[in-house]
């Protein structure tokens, strides 16, 4: 009989993150299992706060916590800087928010968060009347907002990004304006979807040229409050699938309770394209989102392109369909995925240095990289430049038998898996 394991993953960390703010500025007492108790939504969790929100600390186990709600016009004014840490969805995500407040805030983050762009939310904020003042350099924090009265604003994306469409669509929420967007392609929708779930009425259009139309038509006087249990995350959920499929858990696994929102879920088809032995089985729904169980078994994979269209789905996800390819025969090209070079390091550069480091060929160019695959053991040191996905994804290739890969700062997988190593232990050994 197959002896495949199952496992769980912890909350999602985009759903756990807006059902922190949504909560807060909800009327009444919102009731949320599953949050994540990792470092981003415990960063976001204590600048909601410092603006007076009402959230007890999140339990390492998911339990339920309850918030009570502050209501749209309820957040206090901060004492002192709100310190971000890592994330960088709590921080656009909150810019939104506070950008309508009638009162001013400094927000900053580490040093990775201090590199990331943020006039890609500060611009069109700042179309609505926003007020923002740089305290460092152009375009990073810190940053001071100068909250007040804003307006509605009709916008199109640049770049497809949930950050920037969550921004705008909670400035509108808080400053009661209406909000109508444009985006090139399909980024995840975990804030429109929870909206609907606080009683807000956000249309949705595909368009003909495979982008989206989103709009906030009716700003709402008040939120419902959540009562949800937030999905397994399947941006951590990746890097177990990847496991299975380079043969580190010997049978298989199966990752039960896992996120499986189409807007989000563009790693499987990679994975797919890619001759993965994957199995999706949808068991309904939770906090408005799909959930299921997926299954990756060992077996050979082969070489693929990835285009900008690929991307958007799977932005994070990137890292794991470059690991794969490391045991793709022939050449794996990732185009479009500029985006990577602005999260929480440059994703390009240290999957080629790293990879490099470690004998692969690979080769860089400015909006991806191609991986020539390999059977070859693999050993040597690999930096993650503080960036938790590109430790994982590491940390899963070295757990493949027959190589040897020592991860350097092992801990920064904490800013969004709590137990990844130990996980994979458990996988390695069967
Ligand atoms: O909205 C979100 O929760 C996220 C959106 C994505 O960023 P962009 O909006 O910059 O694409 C993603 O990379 C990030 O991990 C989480
Ligand atoms: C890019 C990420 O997160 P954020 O932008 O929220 O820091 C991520 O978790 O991969």
């Amino acid at each position: 009989m197959e002896n495949r394991m199952i496992v769980r993953v912890p909350g999602d960390k985009s759903i756990s993150q807006r059902a922190l703010i949504l909560a807060t500025l909800a009327e009444g007492e919102s009731r949320l299992r599953g949050v994540l108790p990792s470092a981003d939504p415990r960063s976001t969790a204590a600048a909601l706060r410092a603006l007076g929100a009402d959230i007890p600390p999140l339990p390492a186990d998911g339990a339920e916590i309850r918030v009570q709600g502050r209501g749209l016009g309820g957040l206090t004014p901060p004492e002192a800087p709100l310190d971000l840490g890592n994330s960088g969805t709590g921080t656009r995500l909150l810019l939104g928010v506070l950008a309508a407040q009638s009162f001013s805030s400094v927000v900053d983050g580490d040093d990775s968060l201090r590199s990331r762009p943020m006039a890609r939310v500060t611009d069109p904020l700042g179309a609505m009347g926003a007020r923002f003042e740089w305290l460092g350099a152009h375009g990073r924090l810190p940053l001071r907002v100068l909250g007040g009265p804003i307006g509605g604003i009709e916008y199109d994306l640049p770049v497809a990004s949930a950050q920037v469409k969550s921004a705008l669509l909670l400035a509108g929420v808080a400053g009661r304006v209406p909000v109508g967007l444009t985006e090139p392609g399909v980024s995840r929708d975990h804030t429109e979807r929870m909206l609907r779930g606080c009683g807000v009425s956000v249309i949705t259009h595909v368009r003909d040229d495979a982008g989206r139309r989103v709009e906030l038509r009716d700003p709402p006087t008040r939120l419902t409050p959540l009562d949800i249990d937030v999905p397994g995350d399947l941006s951590s959920a990746a890097f177990v699938l990847l496991a299975g499929l380079l043969g580190v858990a010997p049978s298989g696994v199966t990752v039960e309770g896992v996120g499986l929102n189409p807007t989000r879920n563009g790693v499987l088809p990679l994975f797919e394209r890619m001759g993965a032995r994957l199995e999706v089985e949808p068991a309904g729904e939770a906090a408005g989102e799909p959930v299921g169980r997926i299954t990756a078994r060992p077996g050979p994979l082969r070489s693929i392109a990835v285009d900008e269209s690929d991307v958007t789905l799977a932005v994070d996800e990137i890292p794991s369909v470059a690991i794969a390819a490391v045991r793709a025969p022939g050449r794996t090209r990732i185009r479009g995925a500029r985006e990577l070079r602005v999260k929480e390091t440059d994703r390009i550069r240290a999957l080629v240095v790293n990879l490099r480091a470690l004998g692969v060929e690979v080769e860089e160019v400015d909006d991806g990289l191609d991986v020539v695959g390999t059977d070859a053991p693999l050993s040597g040191t690999v930096d993650p430049f503080d960036d938790h996905r590109i430790a994982m994804v590491f940390g899963v290739l070295g757990a493949q038998p027959g190589n040897a890969i020592e991860v350097l700062d092992p801990g920064c997988v904490e800013v969004s898996f709590p137990g990844f190593w130990s996980l994979l232990q458990e996988l390695r050994d069967g």
